[in-house]
This record gives C-alpha cells, sequence and structure tokens, in this order.
C-alpha cells in the first residue's frame, strides 16, 4: 500500500449499467477491498439537498442543552439507540475517550414481529420531529445502496448476487449522527486525546457521510497515516471487521482515525454520519469456504453476528 490509492466509482455502473459495467464496477471494489479497504462512492442515491437537510438536523440536535440531549440517554442499551454523550467511547486499545459525542438509530422491522421483538424501539427526539424523519430517509438510502454494494462484492467473491440479502435485510445496521466537538482550551487536552482513535469498524461494511471534512486517514501497510478524502457529496465506503472475518481476511478491514484540527479548529465543530450494515444477530461469520484453503488456512474461530458484536461493543466501552 505504498502508493495508497482510493478509486472513486459510480454506484449507477451497477445498479443501472449493462453487465460489463456491472463487472467493472465489482472487480474495482473487490480490489480496493483487498487492498485499502476503501473507496468513494458517487450516485449512492441521496441527492444533495437530503444532505444539507442531514446536517442541518443534526448541527440542530447537538445544539441542544446537555441536559435536554442527556433525555435521550437510555440505560442498558449500549448507546445502541439514542444518545451517547462526551467521554463514553474509547478505540478498542485507547486509555482515552474519543472527543465526540454521538445519536444512533436502527432498524425499522416492518412485518415480521419476531424479528421486530428483538430490536430496541427507536428513541424519537420530541424537540425536533425532522430530526427523526430525516435520520430514518438517510437510514434506508444508506441501506438500499449498502446492499447494492454487497451484491457487488459477492460477485467478486463468485457468490450469487443475492448472496447476502437475506442475511442483512432487516439486519441489525446502525445510522450514526458523531459530533466531533469544539474545544475551548485544545492546549490542555491529555496528549492521546483524538477525535477518534485508531479502530476497525465492527460491521460488514460502513457508508460513510461527511469524510469531505478534514480528518479522517488510513493506516498504510507501512503503517503511515494516508488522509481519505471525497469529493463533493461522494461517501466513503469501508470492510468491517464482520466481513474481513466471513471472507478469512480476503477483504481487509483497515485500521482508520479521525485526527485532530490545528489547535485554532478545535474551536469548531466536525459532523459525520456513519452507517453500519450490521447482518442480523444470527447470522454466521465462520470463514467463507471459498475464502478457506491450504495457504489460507482458517484464521477465526466461528461465531455469530450477535456474539461478536457483544464483545466489541465490552472493549470499546458501551457495555458492561
Ligand atoms: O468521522 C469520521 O470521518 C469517521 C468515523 C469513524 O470512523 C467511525 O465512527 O467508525
Ligand atoms: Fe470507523
Amino acid at each position: 500500500m505504498n502508493n495508497v490509492h482510493i478509486p472513486r466509482l459510480d454506484l449507477l455502473d451497477f445498479t443501472t449499467g449493462s453487465p460489463d459495467k456491472q463487472r467493472q464496477f465489482s472487480d474495482a471494489l473487490g480490489k480496493a477491498f483487498t487492498e485499502t479497504g476503501f473507496v468513494t462512492i458517487a450516485n449512492h442515491g441521496m441527492d444533495k439537498a437530503l444532505i444539507n437537510e442531514l446536517y442541518e438536523v443534526v448541527q440542530q440536535f447537538f445544539s441542544l442543552p446537555e441536559e435536554q440531549k442527556r433525555n435521550y440517554e437510555i440505560p442498558g442499551l449500549a448507546g445502541q439507540r439514542g444518545y451517547t454523550a462526551k467521554g463514553k467511547e474509547k478505540a478498542k486499545d485507547a486509555k482515552t475517550p474519543d472527543l465526540k459525542e454521538f445519536w444512533q438509530r436502527g432498524q425499522t422491522v416492518i412485518g415480521d414481529d419476531e424479528l421486530r421483538a428483538n430490536y430496541p424501539d427507536n428513541v424519537e427526539v420530541k424537540e425536533l420531529p425532522k430530526f427523526n424523519a430525516i435520520t430514518e430517509e438517510v437510514y434506508r438510502r444508506l441501506e438500499l445502496a449498502g446492499r447494492s454494494l454487497l451484491k457487488a462484492i459477492a460477485l467478486y467473491l463468485d457468490l450469487t448476487e443475492d448472496y447476502f440479502e437475506d442475511k442483512v435485510i432487516n439486519g441489525n445496521s446502525i445510522l450514526r449522527a458523531i459530533h466531533y466537538f469544539p474545544l475551548e482550551h485544545p492546549e490542555t487536552l491529555a496528549p492521546d486525546a483524538v477525535r477518534a482513535g485508531a479502530h476497525e469498524d465492527i460491521n460488514l461494511i460502513t457508508l460513510l457521510i461527511g469524510a469531505s471534512a478534514d480528518g479522517l486517514e488510513v493506516l498504510t501497510r507501512e503503517g503511515t497515516w494516508y488522509p481519505v478524502t471525497a469529493q463533493g457529496d461522494d461517501i466513503v465506503v469501508n470492510v468491517g471487521d464482520m466481513l474481513q472475518r466471513l471472507t478469512n481476511n480476503k477483504l481487509k478491514s483497515t485500521t482508520h482515525r479521525v485526527v485532530n484540527p490545528p489547535l485554532a479548529l478545535m474551536k469548531t465543530s466536525r459532523y459525520s454520519v456513519p452507517f453500519f450494515l450490521h447482518p442480523k444477530a444470527d447470522v454466521s461469520l465462520a470463514a467463507l469456504p471459498s475464502c478457506v484453503d491450504a495457504a489460507h488456512p482458517k484464521a477465526y474461530p466461528d461465531c455469530t453476528a450477535g456474539e461478536y458484536l457483544d464483545e466489541r461493543l465490552r472493549e470499546i466501552g458501551l457495555k458492561m
């Protein structure tokens, strides 16, 4: 990964293109996921107006007084729904919490009563009905884009195109709105206090709105950090640990972080909205048989997505 290349792909090539265009898209996506684990995606199904509205409502929410936001902190849910205050989450191996607060919205199950009972209800913000409506809309659109990307990955892995569909429809995905809050006295920060410490994402793939603002970096194989930026309203998509496990390390869940800006800019906010695409909890993360051979022995013990998530939420301090 000396010459880091994060390609920009057009999702319409896959969703409406000729079979040739679809194949090219899936090859390019697969290649990027075996190298850096990151791509940027244009024409992802959210127009500029929706993204602007999203930023507007997200800023409105985080501008509410602290005690009002705290009303939306739900004990016992490990931050999986509603508000998580400053100082709560840290990267897996970090000692100091990240400099952020966030909101999480989960799946709205339609139909399947049994599955609906497995998920906590979403938390609605009374003061901001538009926040609820827009975050739900963005959740739906990113889930659709993510399902298309998984179809392209399935083709790359020589699986049937619909391989992931029944595993992720009504899955345990999370939309997270993050506020990297301003600091009046950034010079007093602990030296290891960062906006988001080096980590790998837990889920299958992450679709991120907001990397048009500086700060996101990926760790290269040489151990140096490389900035990731998206053009305009493009989104960044990366592989998470669940997809790395399923593919027995063929697809790479690359370490990334969000660095602090220069001191003067620490007095300003940064916002981002990642969508963590998860399967349903009972889906097995055992390596796909096609990804295991003598040269690539099985790297991980079998477990389900639900068991794995539970372990990881404990490691990042969200679950006791
Ligand atoms: O804020 C960003 O740009 C990235 C956030 C991130 O990596 C995460 O929340 O997992
Ligand atoms: Fe991340």
